[in-house]
């Protein structure tokens, strides 16, 4: 992999210090600029060719499209959902992301949330503090023997599954990557999404957010569900229809809720957070310590390795990118860039003969160029060694963390 100069990192968010010391130490300087507005970002961000953020950041296209400097997106945490990866991937941009750091933490809130939803924990403290003494009407249920249906069956899906079997809950769940017989090992029966609806107590989403999954709790799922069936959304606001849950915690048909996320953060409609059956939390899955330490030195030392040109790990638009950094792409680029120099100079010529000789006279460096890398190529041939190459390109292709099964292992 052929190194890659970045001198100066924006820091947009609350990142552990860990990681501003490890950039600093590698001869990175790092500038830490929080709650910027998109317009400020815009205006900042020019003068950078990295950016660290978490989830709070929106690097929408406009400002990749103002980023002129930068290539790399350090993602401090697991969902990328807040960078247009698509707009950087055009820009050749990195983006990167340290999935794993905060998988226990967000596993641990989300197995509060549905302790809590069991013995009604939140509402019963609030009572207290308001000088109350309400047993009767804080009656819970225990987990024991219930049912929990988990959807999406990854990182996090998986360190609920076995937590909540401690408690004696059984667990079922749905995931069309991850193998049933691979989610059997740790405790987990998989079903169809009509077979799981009726079965669940409890439901717990932890998916990304993607047309697949948004809604997938609605009106008409939450309908096929067990009256007063509890839902916990920790992953991603929208996986759980936000309007759907509301009229299903009025009607009953839903018990209660524990939102970690919502569609909009912070939320502004508040119907939601403030329903006596709903428990929430400011997207706080990721916000612990230990957490924030794994994540923010799992980004700084993924971007120096990537910068010292020993690996790229964590690059989500790897598959597109990770060629281009290997320095066998590096003879093909620069014949590509040579040629297509000599093609434009052609085509934009009425006697094309006459255009490719003044290119070249005019042109030197890009014509000795062209030369060098025929050159290298012929030598190359000549030496049987593209064989090889195509041997240690797929190597290279296979190793990439584009399959999220094999990412996990
Ligand atoms: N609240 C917070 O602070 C945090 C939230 N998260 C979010 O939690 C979610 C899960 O994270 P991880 O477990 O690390 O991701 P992961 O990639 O390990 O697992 C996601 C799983 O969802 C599955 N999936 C995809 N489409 C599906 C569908 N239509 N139905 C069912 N399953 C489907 C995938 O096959 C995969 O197994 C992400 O959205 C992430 O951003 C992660 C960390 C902290
Ligand atoms: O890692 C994730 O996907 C999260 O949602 C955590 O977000 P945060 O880093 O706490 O802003």
């Amino acid at each position: 992999m052929a190194p890659v100069c970045v001198r100066r990192i924006l820091i947009s968010e609350s990142v552990d210090p860990c990681c501003k010391k490890i950039l600093q130490e590698n001869g990175i300087e790092v500038t830490e600029k929080q709650n910027l507005t998109k317009d400020e970002l815009v205006a900042e961000i020019k003068d950078y060719e990295g950016l660290v953020v978490r989830s709070a950041t929106k690097i929408t296209a406009e400002i990749i499209n103002a980023a002129d400097n930068l290539k790399i997106i350090g993602r401090a945490g697991t969902g990328v959902d807040n960078v247009d990866v698509d707009a950087a991937t055009k820009k050749g941009i990195i983006v990167m992301n340290t999935p794993g750091g905060n998988t226990v933490s967000a596993a641990e809130l989300t197995c509060a949330m549905i302790i809590s939803l069991s013995r009604h924990v939140p509402q019963a403290v609030m009572s207290m503090k308001a000088g109350k003494w309400e047993r009767k009407k804080f009656m819970g249920s225990e987990l024991y023997g219930k049912v929990l249906g988990i959807i999406g069956l990854g990182r996090i899906g998986k360190e609920v599954a076995t937590r909540m079997q401690s408690f004696g809950m059984k667990t079922i769940g749905y995931d069309p990557i991850t193998p049933p017989e691979v989610s059997a090992t740790w405790g987990v029966e998989q079903m169809s999404l009509e077979q799981l609806w009726p079965q669940c107590d409890y439901i717990t989403v932890h998916t990304p957010l993607m047309p697949s999954t948004t809604g997938l709790l609605n009106d008409a799922t939450f309908a096929e569900c067990k009256k007063g069936v509890k839902v916990v959304n920790c992953a991603r606001g929208g996986i759980i229809d936000e309007d759907a849950l509301l009229r299903a915690l009025e009607s009953g048909q839903c018990g209660g809720a524990g939102l970690d996320v919502f569609v909009e953060e912070p939320p502004k409609n508040r119907a939601l957070v403030d329903h006596f059956n709903v428990i929430s939390c400011p997207h706080l899955g990721a916000s612990t310590r230990e957490a924030q330490a794994r994540c923010g030195q799992e980004i700084a030392l993924q971007i120096v390795d990537m910068l010292k040109g020993r690996e790229l790990v964590g690059a989500v638009n790897a598959q597109v990118l990770a060629h281009s950094f290997s320095p066998e792409s590096h003879l093909w680029i620069r014949l590509g860039e040579a040629l297509g120099a000599v093609l434009r100079s052609c085509t934009t010529s009425k006697q094309p003969y006459d255009q490719l000789m003044f290119f070249f006279q005019s042109n030197l460096v890009c014509g000795l160029q062209l030369f060098t890398h025929l050159y290298s190529w012929v030598i190359l041939l000549a030496q049987f060694r593209v064989s090889t190459l195509l041997k240690g390109t797929a190597a290279r292709c296979e190793a990439q963390p584009c399959d999220l099964w094999v990412q996990r292992q």
